[in-house]
């Protein structure tokens, strides 16, 4: 699929659904994507493209992240690292606290798993403040790790999360901007 018509199909299929799960907030539930596997696979295939031969790992971000995170890894046959929110990872782990849309949270890594100097996708569904990815990002530098690449489906241009990930000097590619 040419990648407008991926773009004109996610617009269909994704829904908006206001004041959830805050007033003011204008949220994306990408889960009828699901519901059609042929339109999983075009964005599998359109996000793997994007990282082909650039990365070595892809680091997912829990829980939305994880679902086209690990399809980005089998498809570019490269390891896939879990990043959890706080308090399920047994130890070693890093942490890093962070501030969302709405309200704040930790995200941890387990150490170890990353080697020193690979090239990491920080992959998610969504960019909106960009305080999940950057955290991500903070944690693989911490450990070594190169941040390369950032992918996601969707980015909400407002929120202005892009900006704060300039400075990891890293690719950016989302599917979809609102
Ligand atoms: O750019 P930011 O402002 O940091 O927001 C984006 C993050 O928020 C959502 O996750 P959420 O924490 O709602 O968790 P979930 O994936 O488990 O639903 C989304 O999946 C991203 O991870
Ligand atoms: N507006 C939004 N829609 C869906 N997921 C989100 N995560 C953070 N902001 C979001």
């Amino acid at each position: 699929m040419m990648n407008q018509q991926l773009v004109e199909e996610l617009e269909k299929t994704i829904e908006n659904i206001p004041n959830f799960p805050k007033e003011g907030i204008q949220f994306k539930d990408i889960t009828p994507i699901f519901l059609n596997p042929q339109l999983y696979k075009d964005v599998i295939h359109d996000l793997a493209a994007f990282s082909r031969d650039k990365i070595d790992v892809v680091c997912g971000i829990e829980s939305r992240g994880y679902l086209f995170g690990i399809a980005i890894a089998v498809a570019l046959d490269v390891p896939f690292i879990l990043i959890r929110k706080q308090g399920k990872l047994p130890p070693p782990f890093l942490g890093q606290k962070y501030d969302l849309e709405y309200g704040s949270a930790e995200i941890e890594m387990r150490t170890g798993q990353l080697k020193p100097g690979q090239r990491v996708l920080i992959h998610d569904d969504l960019l909106a403040t960009g305080g999940t990815t950057e955290a991500a990002a903070l944690l693989v530098e911490k450990q070594g790790g190169v941040v390369s690449q950032f992918s996601f489906l969707i980015a909400l241009k407002d929120l202005a999360g892009e900006e704060r990930l300039k400075k990891f000097n890293a690719e950016v590619h989302q599917i979809l901007s609102y």
